[in-house]
């Protein structure tokens, strides 16, 4: 750095030598050579001095006079500016190192005003290592009778960089935090929301100002609270850095969503402890999630749990009951008659039935029971912590009494009932396995024994299933193997004693083994659908015996057949038997069709329907087991019926109890006032028949004239007393 005094314009090496001059001649020196020459050589240390301090400064210094020509700078400077040597920048315009006009135009002002003049900001291109940034201040000096001005400049390239990368990172993180596709919340240590970004209030709909008066325990699902209670306070006390949940917060209108929340623990810039969490909308995913559950745990037609969720429910039920020492009640439920309901209305309203029958049981439980499909018409309903059996029960024959209310199919009024099993956890099994295997075995109980009722589970059911199902399938060898035959009961006028008719009864003649009755067999035949073909074959038989009997010679015989729930009301039977009458030559009018009571009640429309075309045939029909299926007489007026056979329970108790006896009375003369033939089933005494006779009832059947026998014992009969004008005899040795 040059310093250039206002004493002399002589640089200092100028006056040192001469002044060395002086002190080397040998002539005494003055002392006020001696002082000038000591203040010389002070001057110049103070010179030395102040070179080295002002060249050793950390900022640049640049001198420029009132023409703005620059007198000095010290080494900084020169760097700063990319200017060469010292000395050969001087006496250059400040213009030629700095050409800036604000630079320019704010000397100009410090050199009108005297006024300090500070960050100036100067760029300058062309260098190196790229734009380099400088920020002077200014000051003026007076020397000499004018002014000078001090240019300090310091390099603020990298602090400039800094501050704009500052505020570039600062803008990007407030982009990042307001537009990010996620939510993003701090939280102060008690849960009360400092700061939301725009996605959080988007998710949880409110508002960002709204949100900062709330607290996350507000935000929080009631069911995912504690857990994120106590992940919290493990994050105040510092037991954990972060977890990762996948909760439920509330919106602002109630409403849950799913969100995916991940929490971190940090300290502001005065050091509080601060939670950020970082907020993510999963609710497709977890709605498509719980979509796809559904449809793995659901049944699609009825929307109740499926086989899959109820082994889950049932085994969670076993479990606490297990703790509680409670009962769990499993009931296996199978609907009565629902085949029939498919293959005569077809499948839609047998959907319909079932998606009526899940509501119906559904809304017969409590929240905590689980009722499931099994899968056809079989649903199974999970019972927990039960006292006992007498609860069950109390719930069973609520379910079947919601079950039985009528129900509109196909403009066809149908009253739904089901058979219902139960087992008893721990009596009957201690795992779901065990448990739905009893169920189900007493489910078969209850339907041996009529449907439209529940057993619970006995020890020996599972042998009585294994039975069933081997008679199953014997059931089914039997008509390949002509194991069925028919066997006849004579029908006799009770007034003339002649031979009325007969009735073909099925039997089952197992090779080697005893004959099986139709009571044991039909049920099970029924349930499995086996009474279709053996029906047919029953049909068949008796139309060409009666075509056989009178082919023999003997006089026309009327056949009477008995047609099974499944029969009349699962298939076109008119057309069936039309088939038949085809295929045998048997004359219509020769053939009688029994329905009971109660399959004309199961569907009155249907059956009407039926009946008439059979009856258009010239077919008779007559109704079996009068009395048992709780049909007023009136209700029957609306079919083309043409006998009315009461049921033996009432023939055989008719001497004895006397509302039998007026029972039976009083149904002849409602018969015959609605011109029907009244037969009585199971006439065995003499005084019954007598009854009978007396009340004039018309027909009648029983061991007292004859079991039923075999065809040749009935062609005996036929040839001793043609049909119309037969004799009393008894045949019954014969059966
Ligand atoms: N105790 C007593 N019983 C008498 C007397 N007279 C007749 N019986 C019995 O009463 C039943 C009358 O037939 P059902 O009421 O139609 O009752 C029949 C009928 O509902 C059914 N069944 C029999 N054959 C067929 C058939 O071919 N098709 C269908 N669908 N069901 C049949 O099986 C039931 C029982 O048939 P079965 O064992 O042959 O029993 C017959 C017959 O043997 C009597 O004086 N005393």
């Amino acid at each position: 750095m040059m310093i250039q005094t206002n004493e002399t314009p002589a640089p200092h090496t100028d006056v040192a030598p001469s002044l060395h001059a002086a002190a080397t001649q040998d002539q005494p020196e003055t002392s006020e050579a001696h002082a000038l020459r000591d203040a010389h050589a002070l001057l110049g240390q103070n010179r030395n001095y102040l070179e080295q301090v002002i060249d050793g400064m950390p900022a640049g210094l640049l001198v420029i006079d009132a023409e703005r020509r620059v007198r000095s700078m010290n080494r900084m400077m020169a760097e700063l500016i990319d200017a060469p040597e010292e000395s050969a920048s001087a006496g250059h315009p400040l213009a030629r190192w700095l050409p800036d006009a604000g630079l320019a135009a704010r000397v100009s002002d410090a050199l009108a005003t005297g006024m300090p003049q500070d960050h100036i900001l100067v760029s300058l291109e062309g260098h190196p290592d790229g734009v380099r940034h400088l920020e002077f201040n200014i000051r003026r000096t007076e020397q000499a009778g004018g002014y000078m001005l001090l240019l300090i400049g310091q390099d603020i390239t990298f602090r400039r960089k800094a501050r704009l990368r500052l505020q570039e990172s600062e803008e990007f993180f407030r982009l990042t935090f307001s537009q990010a596709a996620v939510g993003i919340v701090l939280l102060g240590p008690d849960g009360r929301l400092l700061r939301v970004n725009g996605k959080m209030a988007q998710i949880l709909g409110y508002t960002e100002i709204e949100l900062l008066q709330r607290f996350f325990q507000q935000l929080t699902h009631v069911d995912d609270l504690p857990d994120e209670l106590t992940l919290v306070k493990r994050l105040r006390d510092g037991e954990i850095s972060d977890y990762q949940r996948e909760r439920r917060l509330l919106r602002r209108d109630g409403t849950p969503i799913w969100v995916n929340v991940s929490v971190s623990t940090m300290r502001d810039a005065y050091g509080n402890q601060r939670f950020i969490s970082v907020v993510e909308d999963i609710s497709r995913r977890k709605g498509a999630e719980e979509a796809l559950l559904r449809v793995i745990n659901h049944d699609a037609l009825t929307g109740l749990p499926n086989r899959v969720l109820l082994q889950d429910r049932l085994e969670r039920a076993i479990a606490h009951a297990h703790r509680a020492g409670s009962q769990v009640a499993v009931m296996f439920i199978d609907l009565d008659r629902f085949k029939h309901v498919n293959d005569t209305l077809g499948h839609d309203a047998g959907d319909q039935l079932i998606v009526e029958i899940a509501r119906r049981l559904a809304g017969s439980l409590r929240e905590s029971d689980t009722v499931a499909r099994q899968g056809g018409d079989e649903f199974v309903v999970v019972l927990p912590e039960m006292t006992g059996e007498t609860d069950a029960a109390r719930v069973a024959r609520k379910l079947l009494d919601n079950l039985f209310q009528p129900l509109l199919l196909c403009g066809q009024e149908v009253f739904p009932t089901g058979s219902i099993g139960i087992a008893m956890y721990p009596r009957d099994g201690t795992d779901s396995a065990t448990l739905l295997k009893c169920a189900d075995s007493a489910m078969y109980g209850s339907k041996g024994e009529g449907g439209n009722g529940f057993s619970f589970y006995m020890a020996d059911m599972g042998a009585q299933t294994a039975l069933h199902l081997r008679m199953e399938s014997e059931l089914q060898r039997a008509l390949q193997r002509r194991e069925f035959v028919l066997h006849y009961q004579p029908v006799v006028d009770i007034a003339t004693g002649h031979l009325g008719g007969v009735e073909a009864l099925l039997r089952w003649q197992p090779q080697g083994k005893p004959m099986v009755s139709p009571a044991d067999f039909i049920p099970l035949a029924e349930e499995t659908g086996l009474i279709v073909p053996i029906g047919e074959w029953v049909l068949e038989t008796a139309m060409a015996q009666q075509v056989a009997w009178q082919q023999g010679g003997l006089p026309p015989v009327r056949v009477s057949v008995n047609l099974s729930a499944r029969q009349f009301l699962g298939q076109d039977v008119a057309q069936r038997v039309a088939v038949l009458l085809e295929k045998t030559g048997c004359d219509p009018r020769a053939l009688t069709l029994e329905i009971t009571e109660s399959v004309l009640m199961q569907n009155p429309v249907a059956a009407t329907a039926t009946m008439a075309r059979l009856a258009a045939m010239g077919v008779q029909l007559a109704i079996d087991d009068f009395g048992t299926g709780y049909s007023s007489l009136a209700s029957l007026k609306r079919f083309p019926i043409h006998s009315l056979k009461i049921d033996r329970s009432f023939v055989s108790d008719l001497i004895d109890d006397a509302d039998d006896a007026a029972i039976v009375d009083a149904v002849i003369g409602l018969a015959h006032s609605m011109k029907l033939n009244v037969i009585a089933e199971g006439v065995e005494t003499a005084d019954q028949l007598a009854f009978l006779l007396a009340h004039g009832c018309d027909q009648m059947q029983g061991f007292c004239y004859s079991r039923p026998v075999a065809p040749d014992a009935i062609e005996a009969l036929l040839r001793a007393a043609p049909a119309g004008q037969g004799q009393q005899g008894n045949l019954t040795t014969a059966a």
